[in-house]
């Protein structure tokens, strides 16, 4: 008798955990290439890309090599089916038709226990709300009043490992992140804030703590097989300490922000105006900050500064990394800039055309949002004439779309002056879309890109640098896709 139970166990569960699933794969097959791995899905396919190409993402730079009009690529994560959109027709129509999609919560369950329903991951009315509260705020003609505040950050931070003599081992994506990390707090909160510490570290160190781990535990085994629950309970006693920090942090930082707009708003009634610019104030004194709970208001900020700090960071490390690889690349962007006097926003823009041209390659090449939140269909529809069931994961790959020869000449050389030749302006307008599009696309693209500017030049204009021959850049894939083992650069200060 117990051997026939376990037998009908086993029957139910290969029946629901592997057979199904694998049925409605196949019904999307005749739609695209795809495989298939039960339970595991596309973890597998990660995992023999780092093992034998060094880059967990090789697959997908390479899914459209050999037939680049594919539309979509068919796989699965655990039992539910995935389709990866890869071309733009179809992502564009996935865009139009946002109303049939949420964040699916497979890989984000444990990063929203801390940023819970911020802008990132709301959605609805919640979502519209934040929205349109801090749109105004990320408008290219605010954003360029950040500029000395930007310039005023980096000069820190580079003096800064200067002074401590961190050139000869210089990881440009974490020291990049602290500068990105503070503009950010600097820029919601104005600077006072910048300085405080909790429990011995300061609010950037503490905010990437809780994201770094959060990240490690996300791309564990318990949490494949548990979810985010089996870290929540507190099994371990790390755990435990680990949860009891994010909540007394949580408090402190709620505490903080109550303060500040305490501090902000006597400001408001005594002088008639507040000195500092940031965010905050202007939500203050337009009162637009009665429209949004004081929680909701945390939430978002923790959500911007997560958005705004690993993303660009990223993007520069790499920038700067791939520039160390390529002589003549690296000889003509530190021409441009010895050459150029006008360091005003305006002037990164219109005199360093070949600096801005290294940014959007690599943002095409590597784009650290290249692969959007996995989304789930929650109603059935049709995408592009395919029909698409309930419970489908429908995610745009601009990473496969951006690698693609149909778009691109020889799409896996990192070459920036593809986008100075004549022929960039034949792109297909929605072949490119490193910051995603549609309503929800990045509300901080213009604030990412003043940053990436200003850092870069000031990067290029102070230090030579080089990466060790020795170092095997290796990338894997958490939240995004990142060397496995820190950038190792060796820099020396140059004669100004
Ligand atoms: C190179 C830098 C950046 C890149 C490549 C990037 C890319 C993206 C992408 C692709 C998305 C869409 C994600 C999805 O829907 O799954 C997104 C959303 C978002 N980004 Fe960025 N981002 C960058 C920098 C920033 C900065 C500096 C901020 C602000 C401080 C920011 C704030 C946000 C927010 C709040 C969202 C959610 C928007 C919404 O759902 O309405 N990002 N970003």
């Amino acid at each position: 008798m117990i051997f026939e139970l376990i037998l009908i166990a086993v029957a139910l569960f290969a029946y629901f955990k592997i057979a199904k699933p694998y049925f409605s794969y196949l019904k999307y097959r005749k739609y695209g290439k795809g495989f298939y791995y039960p339970i595991l899905g596309e973890m597998i396919e990660q995992e023999q890309d780092l093992k034998q190409h060094a880059d967990a993402d090789y697959s997908v730079h390479h899914a459209l090599d050999k037939d680049p009009d594919q539309k979509l690529f068919v796989t699965n994560l655990g039992t539910k089916v995935k389709l990866r959109l890869i071309e733009p027709e179809i992502i564009k129509d996935f865009f139009s038709k946002s109303q049939y999609y949420q964040k699916d919560q497979t890989f984000i369950q444990n990063i929203t226990r801390f940023l819970k329903n911020g802008i990132v991951f709301s959605e609805g009315n919640t979502w519209k709300e934040s929205r349109k509260l801090f749109s105004p705020a990320f408008h290219y003609e605010y954003i360029q009043k950040l500029t000395p505040l930007i310039n005023d950050i980096t000069d820190t931070i580079f003096n800064l490992a200067v002074k401590n003599q961190e050139l000869k081992n210089f990881d440009p994506i974490a020291q990049i992140q602290e500068i990105t990390g503070r503009v950010i707090i600097a820029s919601f909160f104005g600077e006072v804030i910048e300085g405080e510490k909790f429990q011995g570290l300061t609010i950037i160190q503490c905010l990437s703590h809780i994201i770094n781990t959060l990240g490690n535990q996300t791309y564990s085994i318990m949490y494949f097989l548990f979810g985010s629950k089996y870290f929540e309970l507190g099994v371990t006693e790390e755990h435990r300490k680990f949860n009891k920090f994010i909540a007394e942090f949580n408090k402190y930082l709620l505490q903080k922000i109550d303060q500040q707009i305490e501090i902000m708003s006597n400001e408001l009634q005594t002088k008639g105006y507040i000195q500092n610019p940031c965010i905050l104030a202007q939500l203050i004194s337009t009162h637009k900050i009665d429209e949004i709970t004081r929680n909701q208001l945390f939430q978002d900020f923790k959500t911007f500064y997560i958005a705004g700090m690993d993303t660009t960071g990223h993007l520069l490390g790499m920038t700067i990394y791939y520039v160390s690889q390529n002589k003549d690349i690296y000889t003509k962007l530190q021409s441009e800039i010895d050459s150029n006097t006008d360091q005003s926003a305006h002037g990164l823009i219109k005199n360093l055309p070949y600096l801005n041209a290294v940014i959007k390659e690599t943002l095409r090449y590597y784009g650290p949002g290249n692969i959007l939140f996995d989304r789930i269909a929650i109603k059935d529809h049709e995408l592009a004439g395919i029909p698409i069931k309930k419970g489908t994961i429908v995610t745009p790959y601009a990473m496969s779309m951006q690698r693609n020869s149909k778009y691109y000449q020889d799409p896996h050389k990192y070459n920036p002056s593809r986008w100075l030749e004549k022929q960039s302006s034949d792109l297909h307008p929605d072949a490119n879309i490193p910051f995603s599009a549609g309503q929800r696309k990045c509300i901080g693209e213009q604030l990412a890109l003043l940053e990436a500017r200003i850092i870069l030049n000031k990067f290029i204009k102070m230090f030579d640098f080089t990466c060790p021959q020795d170092y095997k850049l290796m990338m894997n894939y958490k939240f995004l896709s990142e060397p496995v083992n820190p950038l190792p650069l060796q820099l020396t200060l140059r004669k100004q």
